[in-house]
C-alpha cells in the first residue's frame, strides 16, 4: 500500500528531518510503500497531501509536531483516508491525547500495523473558518501571545515565547466576549477560552482536562479575570489540569460554540485560524487515525 509522508523540516529544529530516515525504513518494515511528498511550506504540505488524498493513497503520515498533523489532516477530514501522526515536534499534543507512541520509529511501526490489520480508529475534528483542527482552539491571552512570537524576529526557538508572554502580560486585561454554546449566548470578561477537542496544547498543558475526541463535542475553559500574579501562579497547574479548580475558571461542553468579540484572534493545533467572530464546530468521527492506543 502507498502512503503518504509529509515531513515538517522545521519540527523539533530538526528532530523530523532526522528521523524521517528511520521512519521510512519502519514504514517500509510494515509492508507500506511511501512516498515522501515535497513540503517547503505548510501549503505547500496541505496542498501536496490533498492530491495524495485525490489519487487514492492509503493514509497520511504526518511526521513532525501538532503543525504537521495540522496539515495533514486539512487532507483527511472527512475523506475516510487514515492520518498517522509521528511525534518528532516540539509540541506533541495530538500524539500525546491520541495515544500514539512517543518514538518516532515506534509510531511507525503502529500506523503500519494498523493499516495492514485495517485497524482504523475514529476520531472527532474541529472545524472552524473552513480549518480543521483536532487538539485546541484557543482564544485571548494564548492565542495574542502566539501572534507576539510569531511576529519577533528575536530571539529564535522556545525563548520567543518568553518574551512574548512578558510582553503580553504586560498588556493584560480581561476582554470582553459573546460565547455561545448549542445556541445559548453570554457575555463575558475573559482572559482566555480554549476550546478542546483533546485536553492538551503548548506542548503539554491539559487546558481542557476532560476533553473527549470520541464525544462528538467540544469541551470549553473560560479563564474569567484574573491578575498578573494569579495567572503565573495558576500557569503550571496547566501541566495537572487542576486549574480547573480555580474560581476564575468554569468548563462547559457544547457541540457548537461561537466567539465573537473586538481584537482577539484564534490559534488551533499552534497555528493561526482566524479572527473573531469564527463559529467552532465538532465534527464526529471526521478523522480515522491509525498507530494511536486502540480503543
Ligand atoms: N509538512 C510541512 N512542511 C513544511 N512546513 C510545515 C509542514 N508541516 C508543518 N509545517 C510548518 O512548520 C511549523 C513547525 O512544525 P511543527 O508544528 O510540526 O513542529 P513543532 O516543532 O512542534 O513546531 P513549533 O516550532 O511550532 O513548536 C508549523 O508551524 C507549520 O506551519
Amino acid at each position: 500500500m502507498d502512503v503518504a509522508v509529509l515531513v515538517s523540516a522545521a519540527a523539533g529544529r530538526g528532530r523530523a528531518r532526522t528521523a524521517a530516515a528511520a521512519v521510512l525504513d519502519a514504514l517500509r518494515a510494515g509492508g507500506l510503500t511511501p512516498q515522501v511528498l515535497a513540503t517547503p511550506t505548510r501549503a505547500d504540505a496541505e496542498r501536496a497531501a490533498a492530491r495524495a488524498v485525490a489519487a487514492g493513497t492509503g493514509a497520511v503520515v504526518a511526521v513532525g509536531g501538532d503543525g504537521a498533523a495540522h496539515a495533514g489532516l486539512q487532507a483527511v477530514a472527512g475523506t475516510g483516508t487514515p492520518l498517522a501522526v509521528v511525534p518528532a515536534g516540539t509540541g506533541n499534543d495530538l500524539a500525546l491525547a491520541l495515544g500514539v507512541p512517543p518514538e518516532p520509529v515506534a509510531a511507525a511501526t503502529a500506523a503500519a500495523a494498523d493499516l495492514r490489520e485495517g485497524a482504523l480508529r475514529p476520531v472527532d475534528a474541529g472545524r472552524t473558518a473552513g480549518r480543521w483542527w483536532a487538539t485546541v482552539l484557543c482564544c485571548g491571552f494564548d492565542s495574542a501571545v502566539t501572534d507576539r512570537a510569531n511576529r519577533l524576529r528575536w530571539p529564535r526557538g522556545p525563548r520567543r515565547y518568553d518574551v512574548a508572554i512578558l510582553a503580553e502580560l504586560a498588556r493584560l486585561r480581561p476582554r470582553e466576549v459573546v460565547l455561545t454554546l448549542d445556541g445559548e449566548a453570554r457575555t463575558l470578561p475573559v482572559t482566555l477560552v480554549a476550546v478542546g477537542n483533546t485536553p492538551w496544547y503548548g506542548g503539554g498543558m491539559r487546558v481542557c482536562p476532560t476533553a473527549d475526541p470520541a464525544d462528538g463535542l467540544l469541551d470549553v475553559t473560560v479563564v474569567g479575570p484574573v491578575s498578573r500574579r494569579e495567572l503565573v501562579r495558576t500557569r503550571p497547574r496547566l501541566t495537572e489540569g487542576t486549574h480547573v479548580a480555580h474560581p476564575a475558571v468554569t468548563v462547559h461542553r457544547a457541540a457548537r460554540v461561537e466567539l465573537a468579540g473586538a481584537g482577539l484572534t484564534t490559534y488551533a493545533d499552534g497555528e493561526p485560524v482566524a479572527a473573531l467572530p469564527v463559529v467552532v464546530e465538532a465534527v464526529p468521527g471526521a478523522l480515522r487515525v491509525v498507530g494511536s492506543a486502540r480503543t
